[in-house]
């Protein structure tokens, strides 16, 4: 709190109108909700590094947030549009994908963080462009299928899904690879991370510690690929409970004798190790089908009968498989103007002279989804450009 900001009192008082860029040596963009003022980005020395300092207004006082969610690149400049609880951020000088951005200030999980930690916090999520399904959680106990169910799944549609990789403190087994597995690490380390706030769920499991993080999650999204998560009934209870909107299926085995009989034939568990899952398996199939966490239940029996059902859940049973563009793109032009109306948001082209060019950005703003920990889906868009002949080109992506 109150800690000296690159930034003066004065210069908010007649000037913080929302979206104000400062000129006094730094490249700060303003948005003001409620009492708080936020002031977003840093020393203009080319390439900005994106910082967050609140003024708040009530208290008279400088507040230096915590961060959660990985903070943007460095950029040429940047605009801020406050929509109710968060700030819309437009990157200048970035890559198409790179330019959205959102500051959550006010969120479910910013207020759960907030609680949590007892300080006030932020958090960043990047905004993908275009139609992005939730993500799916499968959960059922060791030796289920669900690892098989996944493969056969990314193998079919390898453009649509991308596996979300978890962190564990256990072994690698034999044909396992670090970082496309798991992320195979030490206890310690996992555990300064969990503090750290970067994972969006972890637990232990089967006397190993294992969880998502955030950017797991986040990376395939920005493949724009539909996230699946493999985690364990705990794993599944706490991304209900988090911000994360995803659909959430249990894979049941047909009966306890066949589940013992999956674990042993795949032979990569001690018999130690066997019998711990197995004693954990009666709990979690207690779990998975009375709470109220999963939307569906899959019985595993026959492997492809069963892949069908799963298909068909995801609304895949006749899907014809076509080649995927990749996540759609809106390239802002660096000198640009912003204004907003309702979910509108309106990004005019400062003229340059040229003659042909999208003059007009229009992003839609009022289906978003999802959010910290993860990336803001459901942007749309339309760019309109207008020509030296007189007509006008409209394109868009829903
Ligand atoms: N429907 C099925 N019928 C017979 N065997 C199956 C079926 N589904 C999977 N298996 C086999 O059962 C074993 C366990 O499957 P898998 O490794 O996919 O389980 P899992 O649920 O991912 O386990 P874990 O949680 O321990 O990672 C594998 O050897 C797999 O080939
Ligand atoms: N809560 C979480 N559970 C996870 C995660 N990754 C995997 N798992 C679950 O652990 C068990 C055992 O897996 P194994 O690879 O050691 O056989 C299994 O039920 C997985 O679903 C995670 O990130 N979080």
């Amino acid at each position: 709190m109150g800690e000296a900001p690159a930034l003066h009192v004065d210069d908010l008082q007649d000037g913080a109108q929302n979206g104000l860029e400062l000129k006094n040596g730094t490249c700060k963009a303003t948005a003001t909700i409620g009492d708080k003022t936020y002031v977003i980005g840093g020393a203009d020395d080319g390439t900005l590094s994106i910082e967050v300092q609140i003024f708040d207004r009530n208290l008279g006082e400088w507040v230096r947030p915590t961060v959660r969610g990985t903070k943007p690149g460095s950029c040429k400049g940047l605009s801020a549009v406050p929509l109710e609880d968060k700030i819309l951020i437009l990157k200048k000088g970035s890559k198409p994908d790179d330019q959205i951005w959102f500051l959550e200030v006010d969120t479910q999980y910013v207020r759960q963080q907030q609680e949590y930690l007892g300080t006030e916090v932020v958090a960043w999520s990047k905004g993908v462009v275009g139609k992005a399904e939730k993500p799916v959680v499968i959960s059922g106990p060791s030796g289920v299928g669900k690892g098989t169910l996944i493969s056969m799944l990314m193998k079919e549609f390898p453009s649509m899904f991308g596996f979300s990789v978890s962190h564990t403190t256990r072994a690698p087994r034999g044909m396992e690879k670090d970082g496309v597995h798991y992320h195979f690490t030490e206890k310690s380390i996992m555990e300064k991370e969990i503090k750290e706030g970067k994972f969006l769920e972890f637990a232990s499991v089967h006397g190993n510690l294992y969880g998502t993080s955030v950017e797991a999650v986040e990376l395939v999204a920005d493949a724009g690929k539909r996230c699946i998560l493999d985690i364990d009934v705990q794993g599944a209870r706490s991304v209900r409970a988090s911000s994360l909107e995803a659909i959430f299926i249990f894979v049941c085995p047909p009966s306890m004798e066949e589940l013992e009989k999956r674990l042993r034939d795949r032979g990569t568990e001690t018999e130690e190790q066997i019998l711990k899952r197995l004693r954990n398996a009666k709990a979690e199939i207690e779990q998975g089908k009375s709470s109220h966490i999963f939307d569906f239940i899959l019985y595993n029996d026959k492997l492809v009968e069963s892949y069908d059902r799963l298909k068909k859940l995801l609304g895949l049973d006749d899907y014809v498989t076509t080649p995927k563009s990749g996540p759609g793109e809106v390239d802002l032009p660096i000198d640009h103007s912003v204004s907003k109306i309702d979910n509108k948001i309106i990004i005019n082209r400062i003229s340059s002279g040229e003659k042909e060019s999208k003059n007009l950005i229009i992003l839609d703003v009022s289906s978003l989804k999802g959010g910290a920990p993860g990336r803001t889906r459901g942007l749309n868009f339309q760019a309109i450009g207008s020509f030296s002949n007189g007509l006008t080109e409209i394109e868009g992506l829903s």
